[in-house]
């Protein structure tokens, strides 16, 4: 809703939808009827609109998105006030974003306090600007600026957006008591002057032809897959190009169509996954509603390998202080010289400065002496993947560390309990499972063992908040869920290449699909030897050994091409060859390798394997399908509690595309019914892949037609 008031001559509009004013219908309806009102009201000199609880108004309301169109429309609310003779001004705090700012640019005036941000971020949920934001942000910020706005749905500060035209004025002491005092000053001065309506896109010098093919070409190579950012371009020329009034029907036509396209349903559905996962909760009791995070004001990682290292720099560039510990100076100055490296990349990329860089180094603290951990309130180990070893660790850090500091492993593999029994504090110990590289990947799988207190959870979900991941809680099994799903979509890409594809061939069908990578330049780029020593430690402990020859693992069915592989020496991209051969600059550039289609020849023919033509369709649906059946087991074992959980880890630790919402999703659009019967019939095909064993929630959720936000109650497991 929107309330309505007056004081000094001056109607005041409030937009009121907690928590960021989003333009719901009944806001829309409440601002519509405001302006009429105080249209009609011969006492009110002028408007002022605004937001209550310190936002001016975060755009439309998305969850109403699949609702239809229901009440006044921004552009109807904004040629009433294009026609209103008192001014109307909108006073900006916090946030004036999507149909916020397009409200904000139908005023005459925009005045903000210095915090407030403004922008267009629909491109982000995969729409345009609907509400005459392509028509009108170009005639107030010009060409291009709007348009680098509406591309990338950036929002921009205040003072930013006053040099850039957006804004009239930017004020500093309380928005409402200006937003009245620049009302009255503009009551005498003729509205249409101020309209944007009435002035040209300001082109500033540049040829419109040249600019749209220009921006056209970026963008498609930029955005890779997504629709929006074209349509934004589109919509943005076309305002250049044509009449005002035909601008706006262009762009609310596109905005339609986009609204009911799958990868704007796909990219709302990711927003509203993003925020679901701060909703936690513990199988024991105690959820994010009532646990307390407790205060973290210093940090120390043990370990300075590639990965504690980069796991350091997360903490020193988030503005915390960090002690890196390393067993012996020679180890710890090579770690320390790795995190420079990583931090002056950034500043080489333009996103910190030299100066910025080196506030950053004066937070790290170097040691070799664990005494230096006896007062920091948290610990990430970051060792040696060996369960020993962490154990020796954990039980010197709970000696040495005061008896509040929270102890994190970061592991990909290793059970939490077994790690916290080493220590006299296991509700205080936790799994932070961060992803190579560190510094860069925003996945952060946090994963509480049998006995981690909701408080630990807490401050492990805050921390992750705090160094800029996005972090995801689960539980505790053989591979979290990360590397638990990817083990048998790994593990079908190999068995296709044994069946006849080529790694290259794999690799194009994922990147077709939308991945930022194929899988075997992935495992190329991380080192084969690493996933080879991961299957031969697991293949010991169980007293077999792995061969070039084996093709069962524990009655499974097992490709040992990497076994191939390493006894070539070809470990990836650090050798110059793995499942490719590396040329180019800095050997970076992969190249389809005969020698390695040899091997692979050798090796079926060794193992009788009779080699077909596999196609593009089958590798997809094979590694696909093969990963959401183990994405249903989580859920059912209830090591997540929602399918969004799962989504959010595939976008953010393995770059799944966006605009395709993650594999969950997926599932949900091609039909679970269509997807359980493809996983019987793989199932019946391949009997010796345990990940074929169709997840019985798959079968029980197959038959209900439930939305995927009712699947983690279906499956019994959520804890809210
Ligand atoms: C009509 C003409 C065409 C117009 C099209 C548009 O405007 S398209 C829209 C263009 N606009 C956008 O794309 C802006 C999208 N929003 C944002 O970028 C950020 O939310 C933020 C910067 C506003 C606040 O960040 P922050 O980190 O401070 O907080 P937070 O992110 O956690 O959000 C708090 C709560 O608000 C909720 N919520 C937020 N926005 C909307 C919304 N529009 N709708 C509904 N709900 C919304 C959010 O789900 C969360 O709810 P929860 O989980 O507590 O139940």
């Amino acid at each position: 809703m929107a309330e309505y008031s007056i004081r000094d001559s001056v109607a005041i509009i409030q937009l009121d939808n907690a928590p960021v004013n989003a333009l719901s219908v009944a806001v829309r309806t409440g601002l519509y009827d405001g302006i009429e009102r105080a249209a009609g009201d011969g006492s009110v000199k002028a408007v002022v609109v605004c937001g209550k609880g310190g936002n001016f108004c975060a755009g439309a309301d998305i969850k109403e998105f699949d609702e239809g169109s229901k009440g006044p429309w921004i552009t109807e609310i904004g040629d009433f006030m294009d026609r209103m003779r008192k001014p109307v001004v909108a006073a900006i705090e916090g946030v004036a974003l999507g149909g916020g700012l397009e409200v904000a640019l139908f005023c005459h005036y925009r005045i903000a306090a210095k915090n407030a941000r403004v922008g267009q971020p629909e491109v982000n949920i995969g729409l345009i600007p609907g509400g005459g934001g392509t028509v009108r942000l170009p005639r107030a910020a010009g060409f291009k600026q709007a348009l680098e706005m509406i591309v990338t749905g950036n929002p921009v500060r205040a003072e930013r957006a006053l040099k850039m035209g957006v804004l009239d004025e930017v004020v500093s002491g309380n928005i409402l008591e200006a937003g009245i005092k620049f009302a009255l000053s503009k009551a005498h001065i003729d509205t249409s002057l101020a309209c944007l309506r009435n002035r040209p896109v300001r082109m500033d010098g540049l040829n419109i032809d040249t600019k749209a093919d220009a921006a056209l070409a970026h963008v498609k190579s930029k955005y890779k897959g997504f629709e929006a950012p074209m349509f934004c371009v589109k919509a943005v020329v076309n305002a250049a190009r044509v009449p005002y009034d035909d601008a706006i029907q262009k762009e609310r036509e596109y905005f339609f169509e986009l609204r009911t396209s799958g990868q704007s349903q796909a990219l709302r559905y990711a927003f509203f996954a993003e925020r679901q996962i701060a909703r936690w909760g513990l199988p024991g009791g105690g959820d994010y509603r009532t646990a307390r995070a407790i205060p973290v004001r210093s940090v120390g990682v043990v370990g300075a390998g590639t990965m504690g290292a980069g796991i350091a720099l997360c903490i020193i560039t988030s503005g915390l202080p960090c002690v890196l510990l390393e067993q012996n100076q020679e180890f710890l100055e090579k770690g320390v010289t790795s995190l420079r490296g990583q931090l002056m990349g950034t500043v080489r990329l333009g996103k910190m400065t030299a100066g910025e860089a080196e506030v950053c180094l004066s937070r790290l603290k170097p040691s070799t002496s664990m005494e230096d951990l006896k007062h920091v309130d948290m610990v990430i180990e970051a060792v040696f993947e060996d369960l020993k070893l962490k154990r020796e660790v954990f039980e010197r850090l709970d000696k040495t560390c005061k008896p509040e500091t929270i102890l994190c492993t970061n592991t990909s593999t290793l059970d939490i309990d077994s790690v916290a029994t080493a220590t006299g504090r296991p509700d205080k110990v936790v799994g932070t499972h961060f992803f190579a590289p560190s510094y860069l990947m925003k996945l952060l799988e946090n994963i509480y063992g049998s006995r981690t207190s909701p408080e630990t959870v807490a401050t492990v979900m805050r921390f992750g908040k705090t160094i800029r991941k996005v972090p995801v809680l689960v539980g505790s099994c053989t591979g979290f869920v990360a590397n638990r799903m990817l083990a048998p979509y790994t593990a079908e890409a190999q068995f296709c290449v044994e069946e006849g594809a080529s790694p290259a061939q794999v690799d194009s069908v994922l990147m077709d699909f939308g991945m930022p990578m194929g899988t075997f330049r992935v495992s190329d780029l991380s080192g084969i030897d690493v996933s080879f020593s991961i299957r031969r430690e697991a293949a010991r402990k169980l007293g077999v050994t792995l061969t070039v020859d084996s093709r069962y693992f524990r009655g499974q069915r097992h490709c040992s091409l990497i076994e191939r592989l390493v006894e070539k020496g070809r470990l990836g991209r650090k050798t110059g060859k793995g499942w490719y051969k590396y040329e180019g600059p800095g050997g970076t550039v992969p190249l389809e390798d005969p020698d390695v289609l040899e091997i692979i020849e050798t090796h079926c023919r060794a193992l009788g394997i009779e080699r077909r033509n596999v196609g593009s369709h089958e590798i997809q649906e094979r590694m696909q399908l093969a990963m959401i059946n183990e994405g249903f087991k989580i859920l059912e074992e209830g090591i997540c509690t929602r399918a969004e959980e799962i989504d959010v880890i595939w976008l953010y630790g393995f770059g799944w595309p966006r605009y395709l919402g993650g594999p969950m999703f997926y599932a949900s659009k091609l039909g679970l019914k269509r997807v359980f019967e493809k996983i019987c019939t793989f199932h019946k095909r391949f009997p010796h892949s345990q990940h074929w064993v169709p997840s019985v929630l798959l079968g029980k959720l197959s038959e209900s037609g439930l939305p995927l936000s009712k699947w983690g109650e279906a499956a019994g497991t959520s804890r809210l």
